[in-house]
């Protein structure tokens, strides 16, 4: 007999997701072929991400996140605004890239994403290599920066990143064989001495209209780099996000998240053929 699952629409400046809440009663076993199938924008439900969450064992909760190509990941800072309005309490909770602390705001929360690391081997890079100015180029894009905020970023800044082709090197750095768990792709350009503009093509997801850990990765980038001040405005196509960071310290990412809409969902409907 199938199983009618309920699940709630909600985004973070427009980079969107399926929240589906296990935390009380347990759903079926996900996988990638579900994740994959009910992400699809023709014939699914649709989302950048699929956000699952369950009971933990060290904290409030688990928030486990799979992208709209079905793989899992381990952090995703839109989501984790959007799950901090949903449960419109103070809490720490765990996700596969450590323990994060929410505090839902007015229409948005505020979160801390823990610490960015910046060795080679947890961005994780296939060989050793500086990461603060890395020695390769794709094409125009050249000298960037690795940082790891819970998933693995790499960041350029660049004059205009409105007239960077995303769309078509995003994919090539994805994939490159110097990313051996792929990577998420950021273009980021100046516009003030507090004040990044950023373009993001997202790991398993593509081009998105906001990306949060995107937005920390940069800022911190750009701190680290001396660009620009704590705190940072980063705007991205969908709006604003701020963040703030100090060397040695936790990165604090504000911003809006929204729900959208509520539904239900036929689990065979997407289970049949389901292998991995
Ligand atoms: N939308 C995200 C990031 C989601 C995960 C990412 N695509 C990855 O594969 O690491 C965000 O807001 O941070």
């Amino acid at each position: 007999m199938t199983q009618t699952i309920a699940f709630i629409k909600m985004h973070g400046l427009g980079n969107d997701f399926v929240v589906l809440d296990a935390r009380l009663t347990p759903l079926p076993q996900m996988t990638p072929h579900i994740a994959r199938a009910l992400g699809d924008r023709r014939t699914g439900i649709g989302f950048d991400q699929l956000v699952l969450l369950e009971p933990s064992e060290t904290q409030a909760f688990r928030m486990r996140i799979f992208n709209s190509d079905g793989s899992e990941v381990e952090a995703c800072g839109n989501a984790a605004r959007a799950v901090a309005l949903l449960h419109s309490e103070p809490a720490v909770i765990e996700t596969g890239g450590g323990p994060i602390a929410l505090e839902p705001l007015d229409g948005g929360a505020r979160v801390d994403m823990g610490a960015p690391r910046f060795d080679w081997d947890a961005i994780p890079l296939a060989y050793p290599m500086d990461t603060v100015t890395m020695p390769v180029a794709w094409e125009n894009l050249e000298a960037p920066m690795a940082v790891n905020v819970g998933n693995p970023h790499v960041i350029f800044f660049v004059d205009d990143a409105d007239a960077v082709p995303l769309e078509t090197l995003g994919p090539v750095i994805e994939h490159d064989p110097l990313f051996p768990e792929r990577v998420n792709v950021n273009v980021a350009s100046l516009a003030g001495s507090d004040h990044l503009k950023l373009r993001v093509w997202e790991r398993g997801a593509g081009l998105t209209r906001a990306c949060g850990t995107g937005a920390c990765a940069t800022a911190v980038a750009a701190i680290r780099r001396g660009l620009v001040a704590s705190p940072v405005r980063v705007t991205l196509p969908g709006g604003d996000l701020v963040i703030a960071w100090a060397p040695g310290g936790t990165i604090l990412m504000s911003g809006p998240a929204a729900e959208s809409y509520r539904g239900t969902f036929d689990w065979d409907d997407y289970a049949a053929g389901a292998g991995a």
